[in-house]
């Protein structure tokens, strides 16, 4: 939502394909998310800047082996820093760049890794995926979003396992039409 705040033409694009996919007199549904590519887009490049977990779930070796070229003796804490691959310009294109876009070309989601990867990787993956579009999808198609004032909503993380913001978002909303016709 912050990034959209700081991107009202992104936040425009969201709410039009929504507006587009339901019409003026019915809510978005869970079902409606696989038709609402670029809504998964927004979602997609927002795990991609800030994983909540960036460095993903701590690993220790259980015997020495080699990762990547490295010699890990047994009971080596290997910590992954997908805040970094995430960012990696050797990888991404703009990467400190919000651009939903990068996500039209074909793979690119590929290089994403917020749920981690392999057998411990994130079980509920598919279903947080869901729940945050479906949740952001709600938020776009119910209120007309703004800042508080003319300066950009302010992006800087503080310490934290889970990456949260060094100052909350302030927003404003004003319901949309459809929120009186539905509720
Ligand atoms: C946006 C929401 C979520 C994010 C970003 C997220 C991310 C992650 C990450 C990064 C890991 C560690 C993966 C690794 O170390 O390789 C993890 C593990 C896990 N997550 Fe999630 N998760 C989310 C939501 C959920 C939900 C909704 C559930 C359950 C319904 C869930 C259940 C678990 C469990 C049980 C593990 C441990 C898996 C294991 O160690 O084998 N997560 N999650």
């Amino acid at each position: 939502m912050s990034n959209l705040l700081n991107h009202p033409e992104i936040l425009n694009k969201a709410r039009s394909e929504i507006d587009e996919l339901t019409g003026s007199d019915r809510l978005v549904d869970e079902q409606d998310i696989v038709n609402l590519p670029y809504l998964q887009k927004i979602v997609s490049e927002t795990f991609r800047l800030y994983p909540a977990l960036p460095l993903l779930v701590a690993r220790m070796s259980l015997s020495d082996c080699k990762v990547a070229g490295y010699d890990m003796p047994r009971g080596t804490m290997l910590l992954t820093n997908v805040w970094a691959m995430h960012r990696d310009p050797k990888l991404w294109e703009e990467p400190e760049r919000f651009k939903p876009g990068r996500f039209e070309q074909q793979g690119e989601d590929k290089k994403l890794m917020p749920f981690g990867l392999g057998r411990r990787a994130c079980p509920g993956a598919a279903l947080a995926q869901r729940l945050v579009c479906f949740a952001l999808g709600s938020l776009v198609q119910c209120f007309e979003w703004k800042r508080v004032d003319d300066k950009y909503v302010d992006m800087t993380e503080c310490k934290g396992a889970s990456m949260p913001k060094a100052t909350p978002l302030r927003a404003m909303c004003k319901a949309r039409p459809i929120v009186g016709k539905v509720i």
